[in-house]
């Protein structure tokens, strides 16, 4: 029998490296002999790709707190379903830009909803489904805004675009889950690229056994 892959998650706030993070850590990994499949949230499937449009498109009053929640637990249960679960159970690993932890880090402690109904969603649409490890990624606010804004031309998307003390907010409630949860690990996202892999690295260690 195949043995079940690992589940990855990358969170943190806006232009800390997330997607520039992933990649470094999928060929780590995959010279381990592990085959990868790297995905983002919202999207990974067509369906929530849709979805992504409708989220992060448009005004920024375009749609209310809950059903922006509704939405981002819609497009995250196709993307577990069709793409996520099917490559766990074939023995791949996946690795995710942003997961669960983002809605109730941005529609929980950023736009009021509790982490109570966050969960309760994510039980309906993904069955709560957790990954094995999520890693945050930490940087300074300013900087994290200037690498955001060098690459974005100074255009955010709806939520991107939101008000500096909601993005505190979201940080905050993300070191709040790593106290709590030992899947969820604070990772320094200063440096360069090759550092902060390098500390991404030392938090899945005890995870890359090689395959048999
Ligand atoms: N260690 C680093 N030092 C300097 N610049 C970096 C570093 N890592 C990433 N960058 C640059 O910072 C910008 C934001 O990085 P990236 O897109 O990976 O962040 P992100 O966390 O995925 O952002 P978002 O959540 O807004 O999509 C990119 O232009 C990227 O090239
Ligand atoms: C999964 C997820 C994402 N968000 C927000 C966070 C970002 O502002 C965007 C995604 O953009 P990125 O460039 O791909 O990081 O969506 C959210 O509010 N809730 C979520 O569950």
């Amino acid at each position: 029998m195949t043995a079940r892959g690992r589940f990855l998650s990358i969170e943190g706030g806006e232009g800390v490296g997330k997607s520039t993070q992933i990649n470094a850590l999928a060929d780590m990994i995959r010279s381990h002999g592990h085959e990868v499949i790297l995905t983002r949230e919202p999207g990974g499937t067509e369906g929530a790709e849709v979805i992504r449009q409708l989220l992060l498109g448009g005004s920024a009053e375009r749609w209310a707190a809950r059903a922006e929640a509704l939405l981002f637990a819609a497009a995250r249960s196709d993307h577990v379903e069709r793409l996520i679960e099917p490559a766990l159970a074939s023995g791949k690993w996946v690795i995710a830009d942003r997961f669960i932890d983002s809605s109730r880090a941005y529609q929980g402690a950023g736009s009021g909803l509790s982490d109570d109904d966050i969960m309760t969603l994510h039980g309906i649409g993904s069955r709560g489904l957790l990954p094995d490890r999520t890693l945050v990624l930490r940087l300074d606010p300013k900087e994290a805004a200037q690498r955001a804004a060098a690459r974005d031309q100074n255009r955010p998307d709806r939520i991107q675009g939101r008000a500096e003390d909601f993005h505190s907010d979201v940080d905050m409630a993300f070191v709040g889950y790593a106290e709590r949860e030992p899947r969820v690990r604070l990772v320094d996202a200063s440096g360069t690229a090759e550092d902060v892999t390098a500390r991404l690295v030392a938090q899945i260690s005890d995870l890359l056994v090689e395959p048999a």
